[in-house]
């Protein structure tokens, strides 16, 4: 194998789709009941949905409501933010390879009243060793409205004992299928 030289970029690793991964058009369920980003069970949460695309690729929405206010009838960027994480982090059910965000960045182009629907679209884009470069931007009540909000992520592929080792223990209930599997949780 040549030698890189100092400054070149190291070449991109091959990321494909999973043989096992959610079709693309269906929904891809909530992994966590409670999650504050996509749980159903979450009383404030930001129910968070997405779809699964061609590729690797997703497509999620998220409605702003009242509890998710930053300055009076404005999204709070820290939950534009935390709907960027989830959606990007659904990315994973198609690498099918568990990974926690490492790096997450938002550029808020424009304000997003109570009451929008973010429509999201996020995407792979490529993958160094154990790190998955990811992109997304938020569109404006429409999957083809103004651009609202950018992000890109990098995201790290971890072992699926990261999230018993450092979480609490869990029942199969308070789970998605994928995510029970992940966990190594018996029903
Ligand atoms: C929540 C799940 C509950 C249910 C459980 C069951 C199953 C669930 C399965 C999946 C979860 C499903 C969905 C989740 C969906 C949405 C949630 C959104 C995602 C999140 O909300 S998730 C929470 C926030 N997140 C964290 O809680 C991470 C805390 N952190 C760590 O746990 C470590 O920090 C870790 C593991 C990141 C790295 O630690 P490590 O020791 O394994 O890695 P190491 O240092 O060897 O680095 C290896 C290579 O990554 C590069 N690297 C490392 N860190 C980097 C960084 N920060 N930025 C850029 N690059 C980084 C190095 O530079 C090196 O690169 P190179 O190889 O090129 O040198």
């Amino acid at each position: 194998m040549t030698e890189r030289q100092h400054g070149e970029p190291r070449p991109a690793d091959a990321i494909e789709r999973h043989p096992g991964a959610p079709a693309p058009g269906s929904t891809i369920a909530s992994h966590y009941r409670m999650c504050v980003g996509c749980g159903p069970d979450h009383p404030t949460g930001l129910h968070v949905t997405v779809v699964a695309g061609e590729g690797l690729t997703v497509a999620g929405t998220f409605t702003v409501t009242d509890d998710h206010q930053g300055a009076p009838g404005l999204a709070h960027g820290g939950m534009l933010s935390l709907a960027f994480d989830e959606v990007l982090g659904s990315l994973i059910w198609l690498i099918g390879k568990p990974a926690v965000t490492g790096h997450l960045e938002t550029s808020y182009r424009r304000p997003v009243p109570v009451g929008t629907t973010l429509h999201i679209d996020a995407a792979v884009d490529r993958a160094e060793g154990r790190k998955i470069f990811m992109s997304a931007t938020g569109r404006e009540n429409a999957p083809d409205g103004p651009v609202s909000v950018a992000a890109s992520a990098v995201f790290i592929v971890v072992p699926p004992t990261h999230f018993t080792d450092h979480g609490r223990p869990v029942a199969a209930s308070e789970l998605s299928e994928a995510a029970a599997k992940v966990a190594e949780v018996n029903p």
